[in-house]
């Protein structure tokens, strides 16, 4: 019996001293191995989003399942639950109504271009108009740029008006020159952009021009025109010589909400970005697309060649509608040849004139409607997103003389 007693005791101790053995050693091995990923109660919260809608920096994964970064253990996924909708809305620009701008703009052009209205009123309000009293008058005519044919008619005219007339009174004379000046500017061209849809596809308007003269501006601000008349836009950067252009151009639209077509690549081919510009203007049931092209004019024959190709290769998918060459008011004469070199290569529809604000030579208006036998349709009077206005000629004349 006290064997038996003996025999338990031992036994008992055995068998505690290996519990104790086990436990010890389960312990000190959930210290030096893997951590035991819990799974989570609740979802994650949503990481915090910048203003533009980006999850902060290194938190993009939402510091889930990735968070512990160890562990082999299958993890299930928390319950979905809505997520809190986080999208930014974009505020879009409010382009200001094309209706009246060139009204809203008049004080700039007036500023730069009055110096022409008040010489000429006071030379002929002076009396007694002698040969070389005329000739002062031609040449401040000369001098804005009015080209020498036009400048001749208009004394022509002024001349026989004094002649038969024979006043000096200030308001009449104010009177003839605004006329003449009108009937030079002509405003019975048909001065409307072709920006709607013509028979069930986009219109397409090609923008060309040298580099400088305000071209991707244009465009850009061509856009706002034709958002602020609620049509839908697609902008083609086919001026591929130059990425920033491409930038340029994107960031206006993006401003107005209207999408861009671009290549990444500097010096992709033109023609085929201006290829797909019209395509996807086509399947976004677009009104219109306006194509901004390349204009260096260090080689006549390379840039006939490269618009040429443009036009071409955008004719086999539709037919383009509208060409607008933009020409720097400030550039004078060299603005006229650059003129010839583009109506050469491309059939010129309408003419932007940019940068009127800043230069007395409105006349080149006048000059260039008649080299090119095309209207001026849009003038740029600023740098402003909004200082793209039509052309209006009676607002044009009045800004001058009055
Ligand atoms: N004052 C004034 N500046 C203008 C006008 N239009 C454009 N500009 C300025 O002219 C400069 C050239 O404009 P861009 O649009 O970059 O010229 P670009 O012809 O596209 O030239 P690239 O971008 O080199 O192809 C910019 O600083 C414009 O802000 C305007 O009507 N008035």
């Amino acid at each position: 019996m006290d064997n038996l007693w003996e025999i338990l005791t031992v036994a008992t101790v055995i068998a505690l001293a290996g519990l104790a053995l086990l436990v010890g050693l389960v312990r000190g091995r959930g210290r030096s191995g893997s951590k035991t990923i819990e799974r989570p109660t609740t979802p994650p919260a949503q990481p915090e989003r910048t203003p533009e809608g980006q999850p902060p920096d290194g938190e993009g994964d939402g510091g889930y399942a990735g968070g512990t970064g160890v562990g082999t253990d299958v993890l299930e996924p928390p319950e979905t639950v809505e997520p809190e909708v986080l999208e930014p809305t974009p505020t879009l620009d409010r382009p200001a109504s094309a209706r009246g701008r060139l009204q809203r703009l008049r004080a700039r052009l007036a500023r730069s271009n009055s110096a022409i209205g008040s010489a000429l009123l006071g030379l002929l309000s002076r009396g007694g108009l002698e040969e070389e009293d005329w000739e002062d008058v031609e040449d401040t005519l000369l001098q804005a740029d009015l080209g020498v044919e036009a400048s001749q008619e208009l004394v022509e005219a002024l001349r026989t008006r004094v002649k038969v007339d024979g006043t000096t009174d200030p308001d009449t004379v104010r009177g003839w020159l605004r006329e003449d000046l009108l009937r030079l500017v002509d405003p019975t061209m048909d001065r409307r952009i072709a920006a709607s849809r013509v028979e069930d596809r986009p219109a397409v308007v090609l923008v060309v021009g040298v580099n400088g003269t305000g071209k991707t501006t244009t465009v850009g601000k061509l856009a706002r025109v034709l958002v602020a008349e609620d049509k839908d836009v697609v902008l083609g950067a086919a001026d591929t010589f130059r990425a920033a252009a491409a930038d340029q151009l994107q960031t206006w639209g993006e401003r107005v909400g209207v999408p861009t077509v671009r290549s990444d690549r500097e010096g992709a081919d033109p023609a085929s970005v201006a290829f797909d510009a019209v395509s996807a203007a086509q399947e976004m049931e677009a009104d219109v697309v306006l194509v901004d092209t390349a204009g260096r004019l260090h080689n006549k024959v390379g840039l006939m060649d490269e618009l040429g190709k443009v036009k071409r290769v955008i004719e086999k998918k539709s037919p383009i509608d509208e060409v607008l060459l933009v020409l720097d008011a400030t550039t004078g004469q060299n603005g006229m040849r650059q003129a010839e070199v583009f109506g050469e290569a491309v059939a010129v529809t309408g003419i932007v004139l940019t940068k009127l604000d800043g230069t007395a030579k409105g006349g080149i208006v006048v000059n260039v409607q008649r080299k090119l036998g095309v209207p001026v349709k849009l003038v740029g009077l600023g740098e402003g997103p909004d200082d793209l206005a039509p052309f209006d000629p009676q607002a044009f004349v009045e800004a001058i003389v009055d």
